[in-house]
């Protein structure tokens, strides 16, 4: 697994977006095989949307061949509520690029069958030949989508209950109101991104230091569901410096070392992957 330490969020955002844009030229993504992008919603991947925005204002990026998948969704908040994942990601990202309506998938938290619509989502990653590259970002608690602490490191879309540190956290969202947060949500499984042929994850803050501390320096394990990634085969996650202040410094400067050295290898050899 890489882990790539930015100076700022701001930063992180640039060498995310900049990495995606990467991906998906190189790809050369048709309509026949588009590029499938898993996406999450939160504070962490604004700037990465930001910068998104701008490199397809900038005519460096188009979207018109990306597939996306999202990671989650409240179950019983109106798709039109200000709070819902659908008008995050629109607001946020999808109404400022090229990319086509009926290419953007995300759970729908109000079907009337709640598990045939997980049920169908899986089948619907499927359909498109999986997941290219899955961004995402963690709760405090280590939490993936909204596999909360103890969920299988297996597991697959499906209704999950938030836990009460999730429905504190995400209160300030809901004017501080924890009665107004709703108590479940729809959410891809841990599994559902491991198949990812990527995984991506965003960890800037200090209130997530902890949580990069369990990622990086222990092992897999489903109180942080997150850690699952130690297991993938391509792996990387990108933060920033609030992130490692529970990271040994040793830690710390190996990881720094290796991508400098990575880089510099980039730089002097561009064929080198
Ligand atoms: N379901 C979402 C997660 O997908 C997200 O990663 C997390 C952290 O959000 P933020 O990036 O705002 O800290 O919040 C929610 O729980």
């Amino acid at each position: 697994m890489r882990l790539i330490i930015q100076k700022s969020a701001a930063e992180t955002g640039e060498w995310v977006a900049s990495y995606v844009r990467q991906r998906i030229n190189s790809f050369k993504p048709t309509e026949e095989l588009p590029f499938v992008l898993g996406l999450p919603t939160g504070s962490s991947p604004l700037s990465t949307y930001k910068y998104l925005v701008q490199f397809h204002k900038e005519g460096t990026l188009s979207f018109e061949n990306v597939v996306t998948f999202n990671m989650d969704e409240y179950v019983g908040l109106p798709e039109d509520h200000p709070e819902s994942y659908h008008t995050f990601m629109w607001t946020n990202l999808f109404q400022h690029i090229d990319i086509k309506r009926e290419n953007v998938h995300i759970l729908n938290g109000n079907a009337d069958d709640l598990e045939e619509e997980c049920r169908e989502y899986e089948r619907k990653i499927a359909s498109f030949g999986g997941i290219e590259l899955f961004l995402g970002g963690i709760g405090p608690d280590g939490h993936i989508a909204f596999n909360e602490p103890g969920s299988s490191l297996v597991s697959r879309t499906r209704v999950k209950t938030l836990a009460y540190d999730t429905i504190v956290a995400n209160s300030r969202f809901f004017g501080g109101d924890m009665e107004l947060v709703p108590k479940m949500a729809l959410t891809v499984g841990v599994g559902t991104v491991m198949d990812a042929r990527e995984v991506l994850i965003i960890i800037t803050g200090h209130s997530k230091a902890y949580a990069l501390y369990k990622v990086i320096e222990e092992g897999v394990n489903h109180m942080w569901t997150v850690s699952a990634i130690q297991t993938h085969g391509k792996a990387v996650i990108v933060c920033d410096e609030d992130a490692t202040l529970e990271l040994k410094v040793k830690t710390v400067k190996y990881f720094k070392g290796l991508h400098e050295t990575h880089e510099k290898m980039l730089t002097e050899s561009p064929l080198t992957p």
